[in-house]
């Protein structure tokens, strides 16, 4: 499977790692050594060395109970770091945000995909990711990150997460988005409990019907902490351990934190699917 970027084919014939690249004020205790964007450069230097393939830049925390960040105050902090990027470095550009204010600089600045949790609900976001012309991944979030945690329910995880997938896509399809341009992610953490998001990591290769890259994010996450107590920079086995189940069911990228751990465990994963009959299992 390959993604048409501007000047540029994302080849997803075997997994891509995503590094997460949160520039938020509490992302870097850069302690007033180097400015911010120099500190989010480096960080994005050492993943791309370390493999990652895209690089995911975020401005809003969504952990539950965050403070709320105003369009102004993302754009401020992701654009710099963005056409910083575009212009020093070899490497797919992601902007994890739902406004369609970052979402038409982020693409102005030389980014090409708009990852939105809220999977363009947002006033204006349709209309913003049509004109961006750029790729888009389209996420399940239950409710919104403030509440999503305090009593996620389904009937059935899968079969509602499927119907938000086709939903979306056809609302995406109606505003002159070409569906060529979508990626799904079933959310793994926003608006589940432990049992929703196994559920969904078990069956992900069900959402494989729509024929578009799937791109999963479980990295240090609390469906890692809820099994292994440990504090979230210490999750990088139970990380590593859900990125190879996702990508031994064909996730095609893999949003992570520890990027060079995860591409190692790529290889392996990738030896082993090569020498499967059935690509997926
Ligand atoms: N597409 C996508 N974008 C994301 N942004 C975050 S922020 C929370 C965190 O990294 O802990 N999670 C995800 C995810 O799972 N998928």
């Amino acid at each position: 499977m390959q993604l048409k970027l501007s000047q540029r084919v994302l080849d997803l014939s075997s997994p891509r790692v995503m590094g997460i690249l949160n520039v938020t004020p509490d992302s870097f205790s850069d302690g007033g050594k180097y400015s911010r964007l120099d500190a989010a450069l480096a960080h994005a230097q050492d993943m791309i060395a370390a493999g990652a393939t895209l690089i995911d830049i975020g401005g809003e925390s969504t952990r539950p109970g965050a403070a709320a960040v105003s369009e102004q105050e993302e754009a401020d902090r992701v654009l710099p770091v963005v056409s910083a990027l575009a212009q020093r470095l070899d490497v797919v550009i992601s902007v994890d945000t739902s406004r369609a204010l970052v979402m038409r600089e982020s693409a102005a600045a030389g980014a090409h995909l708009i990852n939105d949790i809220r999977a363009l609900t947002d006033p204006g976001a349709l209309e913003a990711a049509r004109d961006s012309g750029l790729l888009v991944c389209l996420m399940h979030m239950q409710g919104e990150p403030r509440s999503m945690q305090q009593a996620p329910r389904y009937d059935d995880v899968l079969a509602d997460v499927d119907r938000f997938f086709t939903e979306r896509i056809a609302c995406c399809e109606a505003a002159g988005i070409d569906k060529k341009r979508v990626l799904l992610d079933p959310g793994f953490g926003f608006g589940k409990d432990l049992a929703h998001n196994y559920r969904l990591l078990a069956r992900l290769g069900d959402f494989h019907h729509f024929g578009l890259p799937l791109l999963v994010g479980m990295s240090r996450k609390s469906m890692i902490g809820q099994l292994i107590p440990l504090p979230p920079g210490e999750r990088i086995m139970g990380s590593v351990a859900c990125a190879v189940i996702a990508a031994m069911q064909g996730a095609q990228i893999i949003r992570v934190h520890d990027v060079k751990a995860t591409v190692e465990a790529m290889q392996i994963v990738n030896a082993t699917l090569s020498a499967k009959e059935s690509l997926f299992v």
